[in-house]
């Protein structure tokens, strides 16, 4: 059943100082001033509270730092906040780290799931009314895609690498605590996310931050890998809805129908980065590297988000060169936020996966 909150909700996000939690945090303070918003974060290298700037002072929102993979800290926050509903969005997410630390993985993604999980059946003591437990997950739990087809809900589970592994895990543990426990839950797979706040360790985000700097566009293998791409704030108003609207133990694929090869949209973000930046047409494409390719790197992925269209009435809004040309915009905007990231850890972890 859908479910209906009233006011006095009171819902955890975690990982809502990151890339997708952060706007969805900011989308949940600003659309349910009676809803209280508190945001679990552990603040790794890819949570900033810098990207909550402009709702840190709302009456409505609150911010713990923490760990979801300490039980014990997980089991005491939730005595203490007696939540009403869970939005799980806190993970490890980029693929190439996982095949250099999968333990991290396994750590934040399998281990802090279950945790959250077991406090969530321990404090609602099977009184499950207005409750839910909401996952956020990957579509590439799915595996790999060859040149045609979709993934829908339906296709089976075959994760590729270490991250997709972790989330597909974490998947199977949430739908088992519902059959076991009864937990009431929904869990959503999407696509490729792009868009303000994106940590530049991912595509796009690294790519426009090399192109500022000059830096080489490192393309892996032959640059033939395609995505499905989605607007992060596309992404928001279908996890609003799935949380409250979606049917419990259901799960939801999103995805905005937006597949491109990697190198085509590589040289469509070139191009648009010159025109923004004044340079030549052709400039920054001159800094395309094609990279020794990825272990284990999926060919395809592409979302049959017909489910979500049909039953909750979702789809997505902005198409890829808006999406793309606001995301710059926002990058070129906000040379703080990146020159932040750009510094200290990340620098070490680039360096050392590119010897620059
Ligand atoms: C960072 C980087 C990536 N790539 C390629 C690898 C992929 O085919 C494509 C996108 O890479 P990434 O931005 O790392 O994203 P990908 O591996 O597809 O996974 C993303 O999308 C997933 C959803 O599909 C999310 O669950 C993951 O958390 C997210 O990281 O670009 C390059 O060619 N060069 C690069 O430097």
């Amino acid at each position: 059943m859908p479910i209906s909150h009233g006011q006095n909700h009171t819902v955890l996000i975690t990982g809502g100082a990151g890339f997708i939690g952060s706007h969805v945090v900011r989308k949940m303070v600003m659309a349910y001033p009676g809803y209280l918003i508190v945001n679990l974060d552990k603040l790794t290298y890819a949570g900033n509270l810098e990207n909550l700037k402009d709702v840190e002072n709302y009456p409505n929102y609150r911010f713990i730092k923490g760990d979801i993979a300490d039980g014990y800290f997980i089991n005491d926050l939730f005595s203490n906040w007696n939540f009403d509903g869970v939005i799980h969005l806190a993970a490890e997410s980029h693929v190439d780290r996982s095949i250099e630390e999968p333990l991290e993985f396994v750590k934040t993604n399998v281990l802090g799931t279950v945790n959250l999980l077991n406090a969530s059946i321990q404090n609602w003591k099977k009184n499950y009314e207005r409750k839910r437990f909401y996952h956020i997950s990957t579509d590439e739990v799915y595996g790999s895609l060859g040149d045609t087809g979709f993934f829908s809900e339906k296709t089976s589970y075959k994760p590729n690498s270490p991250y997709s592994a972790s989330k597909a895990s974490s998947d199977h543990f949430v739908r088992s605590y519902g059959e076991t426990y009864g937990l009431p839950y929904v869990i959503s797979n999407c696509s490729n996310n792009y868009g303000p706040y994106q940590f530049p360790e991912k595509l796009i985000p690294l790519f426009i931050n090399n192109i500022i700097q000059n830096k080489p566009l490192p393309v892996y293998g032959n640059g033939k890998n395609t995505r499905d791409w989605l607007f992060v704030e596309d992404h928001a108003n279908a996890i609003d809805l799935v949380y409250h609207k979606g049917i419990n133990k259901e799960s939801y694929n999103i995805g905005g129908f937006n597949e491109r090869q990697n190198i085509d949209l590589v040289k469509l973000l070139c191009s648009l980065m010159d025109k923004r930046l004044f340079r030549n047409e052709g400039e920054s494409e001159k800094l395309i590297t094609f990279v020794k390719d990825r272990p284990g790197h999926d060919l395809r992925y592409a979302i049959d988000a017909t489910k979500i269209n049909k039953k909750l009435g979702w789809k997505s809004s902005v198409t890829l060169e808006e999406g793309l040309e606001m995301t710059i915009d926002w990058y070129l905007a906000n040379d703080d936020w990146l020159n932040h990231v750009n510094s200290g850890e990340y620098q070490d972890y680039y360096k050392m996966r590119y010897k620059q």
